[in-house]
């Protein structure tokens, strides 16, 4: 049985990575979704194993020694890491996967998985994205700093991608990743 695709997508905190994918799971129901283990602390209406797997720092850590993530990386202050069993058992099944992360983590995947299709999410904006992260209401103004703080070098790393995709409308984007998909079912492989 041919192997699913491993999709990444990714790109600055605020562009709109988890609403992209909250509406592509309602377009693309057979489409499979990594939730990821991370030790910052749940915002309100989280929920453990929906939204993230919360692990104390120590847990993380202890991942991390016994090589349970796919890959990880410290951003703004906490870790955030892909587990990597239900990755690699979704693809041998050949079911497709989709990993919602930062560019650290991107990067790393793409070592592992040159076959990987990776996608950049772009705001129409920095304002727009800075607009984005404060209206979400979740983060403090000294972390919202810290975020945009890194964001332009993140966007700077988008030539290692192989898609890059405008997040100025949800329906829009969300059309563009499925096509983006479609086709590379299509894709002859060397
Ligand atoms: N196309 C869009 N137009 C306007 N607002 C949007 C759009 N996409 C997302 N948003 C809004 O921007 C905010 C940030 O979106 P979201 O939480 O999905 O970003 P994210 O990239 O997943 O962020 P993080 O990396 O911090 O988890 C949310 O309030 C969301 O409703
Ligand atoms: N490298 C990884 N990055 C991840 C993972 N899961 C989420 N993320 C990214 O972290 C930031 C911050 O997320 P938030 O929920 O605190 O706003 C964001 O860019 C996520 O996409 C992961 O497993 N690995």
């Amino acid at each position: 049985m041919a192997k699913g695709l491993l999709i990444v997508l990714s790109g600055p905190s605020g562009v709109g990575k988890g609403t992209v994918c909250n509406e592509l799971r309602v377009r693309m129901p057979e489409l499979v979704y990594s939730v990821s283990a991370t030790s910052r602390q749940p915002r309100f209406g989280e929920e453990h194993g929906v939204n993230y797997f919360f692990k104390s720092k120590e847990q993380f850590l202890e991942m991390i020694e016994n090589d349970q993530l796919l890959e990880y990386a410290e951003y703004v202050g906490n870790y955030y890491g892909t587990p990597r069993d239900f990755v690699e058992q979704t693809l041998e099944e050949g079911k497709d996967i989709i990993l919602e992360i930062e560019v650290q983590g991107a990067l790393k995947v793409k070592e592992k998985f040159k076959e990987g299709v990776f996608v950049f999410l772009l705001p129409p904006s920095l304002d727009e994205l800075k607009g984005r992260i404060q209206g979400r209401g979740t983060e403090n103004q000294a972390t919202i700093d810290h975020r945009m703080s890194v964001a332009a070098d993140e966007i700077g790393l988008i030539e290692k991608y192989d898609y890059a995709v405008v997040n100025d409308e949800i329906d829009l984007a969300c059309k563009r990743i499925e096509s983006i998909i479609i086709a590379e079912h299509c894709k002859v492989r060397k």
